[in-house]
């Protein structure tokens, strides 16, 4: 049987200057990238945050609100990257996607819902990272939590893990709890060990206390772009 959506890899940092739209700006490139989760897990304000912008709707609810895929682009980012010499402009394409379980949608529903939109957005283009929106304050055990990483697993194909990273929101409780970052994964569930073991360890915390939303975002941005790199600039594609 097919793989559904089954990704092929390329170097987006090359094929930037030798295709595409790309060609006719050497000095921009975008990074596409796609937010997962459970409802309410936060997954529109990481989006809001990533963008630099309120493109997406995020509000407290006792029920999922986000309903349908929507793609979002930040402004360009200048003076973050340099390459051969030469200042490049960076844009984010963010994917918001429903909550995965879903208050009101089925699974299949949602699954092709998000399959169609990656087809849709970076079907050709390809998507750097995949973002799991973990809310730190819940414990990551029970057979729900696990939908999401299904979900991403089934989308992106068999080198999902190359391509997936965590983003733990409501990290605030943590150091409320007077744990650290170290201490909080030291302690955490065995299940959330083997699936960062799985992803090569690619995770960071959002506390939305304290620092300025800007800063918020350039230490998101800049542990992405990390992850980016280490993977070669890699990204995969849907059909
Ligand atoms: N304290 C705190 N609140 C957060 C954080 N991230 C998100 N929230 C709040 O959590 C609520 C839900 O956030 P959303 O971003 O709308 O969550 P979502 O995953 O898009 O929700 P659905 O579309 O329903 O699945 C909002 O009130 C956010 O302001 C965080 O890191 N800390």
């Amino acid at each position: 049987m097919k793989e559904p959506c089954q990704g092929e890899r390329r170097l987006c940092g090359e094929s930037i200057f030798k295709t595409g739209k790309a060609m006719t700006d050497p000095n921009k490139i975008i990074i596409n990238l796609a937010l997962f989760g459970m409802t309410q897990s936060g997954k529109s304000s990481a989006g809001n945050i990533l963008l630099g912008s309120t493109d997406f709707h995020s509000i407290f609810a006792p029920c999922s609100v986000t309903t349908c895929c929507s793609l979002g682009r930040s402004c360009h980012l200048h003076s973050f990257m340099r390459r051969a010499g030469r200042e490049v402009a960076l844009q984010f394409q963010v994917l918001d996607t429903p909550g995965y379980p879903h208050s009101r949608l089925s699974n299949e529903h949602v699954k092709r819902e998000v399959k169609e939109a990656l087809t849709h957005h970076f079907g050709q283009e390809g998507l750097n990272l995949a973002l799991l929106v973990q809310r730190a304050d819940v414990p990551f055990c029970g057979k729900e939590v696990t939908y999401p990483v299904q979900m991403i697993q089934e989308l992106l194909g068999h080198a999902w893990m190359n391509y997936t990273a965590i983003l733990f929101t409501h990290a605030e409780k943590i150091e409320e709890a007077g744990l650290n970052e170290d201490k909080y994964l030291h302690e955490a569930s065995d299940i959330l060990i083997t699936l960062l073991n799985s992803i090569q360890h690619k995770y960071v915390f959002h506390y939305k206390k304290g620092k300025s939303l800007y800063e918020q975002r350039m230490k998101i941005l800049e542990r992405i772009m990390e992850f980016i790199k280490e993977n070669g600039y890699q990204v995969l594609t849907f059909k």
